[in-house]
């Protein structure tokens, strides 16, 4: 569904690469975590995936197609860091403006439920607490029913049961066939969930683990990883 061939990435004025030979794939029903340090290039890994990076070398295909084409755009739904909401509208004025930019069928009542929003669902999004934005910004990325998810730090502020929530739409999204990519730092409500886990570091993929206990293996690799750093720093 999502491959990555020697991808390479260089912002304009910035002094090194973000991503440097980054080659792995992720395939229908996989849920894979990406995990790395800070400036590590994980973001820049789901923008590239997103097409929303501009490629130093190699390239991203999804489902054949390359990132950034219309093909591939229609089957990915991006949920960023900070997701680009409109502060004015509500929860409703957001799905119905984006049904009908996108020529999708109405699913406000349904969408509103699946993601709790119904209590907020015509309030200013300005007025919405972080994880009721969150809740917001994945209905958005979802509405055109995207096979494969790509997701930057979705557990970030959220209380348990809106992490609950996100995981159980992870899960039934997996089931029927989609696929996912997650950068965090916060592996708890990944477990059970992710199938597969890379490590990123400077740039460049280091590590992928894909045995009974990824995020564990991920956790180790970043232990060894700060560890060193350390030892150098001693
Ligand atoms: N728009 C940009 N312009 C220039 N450099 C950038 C830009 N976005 C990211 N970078 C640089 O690219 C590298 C990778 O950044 P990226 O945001 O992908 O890392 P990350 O692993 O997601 O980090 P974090 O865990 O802190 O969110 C960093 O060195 C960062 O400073």
């Amino acid at each position: 569904m999502l491959s990555f061939e020697s991808v390479g990435v260089r912002y304009p004025q910035a002094p090194a690469t973000a991503l440097d030979g980054v080659s792995f794939t992720v395939s229908a029903g996989e849920c894979v975590v990406l995990g790395g340090g800070n400036g590590a290039g994980k973001s820049t890994v789901l923008r590239a995936a997103a097409g929303l990076v501009q490629l130093t070398e190699g390239r991203v295909l999804i489902g054949g197609s390359p990132a950034g084409s219309r093909p591939a755009r229609s089957s990915v739904g991006f949920v960023a860091d900070k997701p680009p909401l409109y502060d004015v509208l509500s929860p409703v004025e957001h799905i119905e403006l984006l049904s009908a930019l996108w020529q999708l069928p109405p699913a406000g009542e349904n969408t509103l439920r699946t993601y709790g929003l119904e209590g907020v669902a015509r309030r200013p999004v300005r007025t919405l607490s972080l994880g009721q934005r969150q809740r917001l910004a994945l209905a958005v990325a979802t509405l055109h029913r995207p096979e494969l998810l790509l997701l930057d730090e979705p557990f970030n502020g959220l209380d348990a049961a809106t992490t609950g929530l996100v995981r159980a739409i992870l899960r039934s999204h997996l089931a029927a066939g989609g696929a996912v990519l997650v950068a965090t730092h916060t592996f708890e409500p990944m477990d059970g969930t992710a199938t597969g886990a890379l490590r990123v570091d400077a740039g460049r993929l280091v590590d992928a683990y894909a045995g009974p206990d990824p995020l564990g293996e991920l956790r180790r690799g970043l232990a060894a990883r700060s560890a060193a750093d350390e030892a150098e720093q001693r």
